[in-house]
């Protein structure tokens, strides 16, 4: 039987979920897990979601409706989750170009940005390009150097950024998220998790 939720080590004592933003590849959704695990809360996935209500993958929707669809069904989704409280909630990369996906998120939540180099992130995605229809294209990167230029002025919106170290594992850098926070919130208390949690 699933362990019910309580919540106990979720570090927002007003509750707000906590939204990870950043470019494709950066790792939102992979560390978003772990950080759902060190604080024993939810973990939501918008493009799972979205996925889910369409009842196709991303590039079926982008390439049928798209990509002002799916950033309406990007903006719907993420508006649902939000009122589901304590939560970890993985964005798109684009979630953030959306005005009202842009102020939902920075008025509801706590936005956390996640930053790597372009390096890592074009190792990253190039085995996954086909599932990111905004990668498709020439030059894998040089449309991530465009689309982090024309999305730097939206990232920096963020409420905190952590940058991912080269080499640095997911788990670790969900660690040192959860430490921030935690920290931030009751300076004075050790932590309630560990790495091997
Ligand atoms: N810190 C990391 N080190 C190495 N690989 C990673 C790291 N974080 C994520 N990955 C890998 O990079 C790819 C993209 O990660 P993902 O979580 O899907 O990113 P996003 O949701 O930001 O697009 C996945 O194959 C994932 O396993
Ligand atoms: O940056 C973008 O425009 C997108 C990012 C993707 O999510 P990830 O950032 O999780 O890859 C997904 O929402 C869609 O392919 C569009
Ligand atoms: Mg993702």
């Amino acid at each position: 039987m699933k362990r019910p939720r309580h919540h106990s080590r979720y570090p927002l004592s007003d509750g707000q979920p906590i939204a990870l933003v950043g470019m494709m590849g950066v790792g939102k959704t992979t560390v978003g897990r772990h950080l759902a695990r060190f604080f024993d809360s939810r973990f939501l996935d918008s493009d799972e979601e979205i996925c889910r209500s369409a009842g196709m993958p991303i590039p079926d929707i982008f390439s049928s409706y798209g990509e002002p669809a799916f950033r309406d069904l990007e903006y719907k989704v993420i508006d649902r989750l939000l009122g589901k409280g304590p939560a970890v909630i993985s964005t798109g990369g684009g979630a953030l170009t959306d005005a009202r996906t842009r102020h939902a998120l920075l008025t509801r939540s706590c936005v956390i940005r996640l930053d790597a180099s372009i390096d890592d992130i074009a190792m990253r995605v190039s085995r996954t390009q086909d599932t990111r229809p905004n990668l498709a294209g020439e030059s894998l990167l040089d449309t991530l150097a465009r689309l982090i230029r024309e999305r730097e002025r939206f990232y920096s919106l963020a409420h905190r950024t952590f940058h991912a170290q080269s080499g640095q594992s997911s788990r670790q850098l969900a660690f040192d998220i959860a430490t921030a926070l935690l920290d931030g919130t009751s300076p004075t208390t050790s932590h309630s998790f560990n790495l091997e949690d």
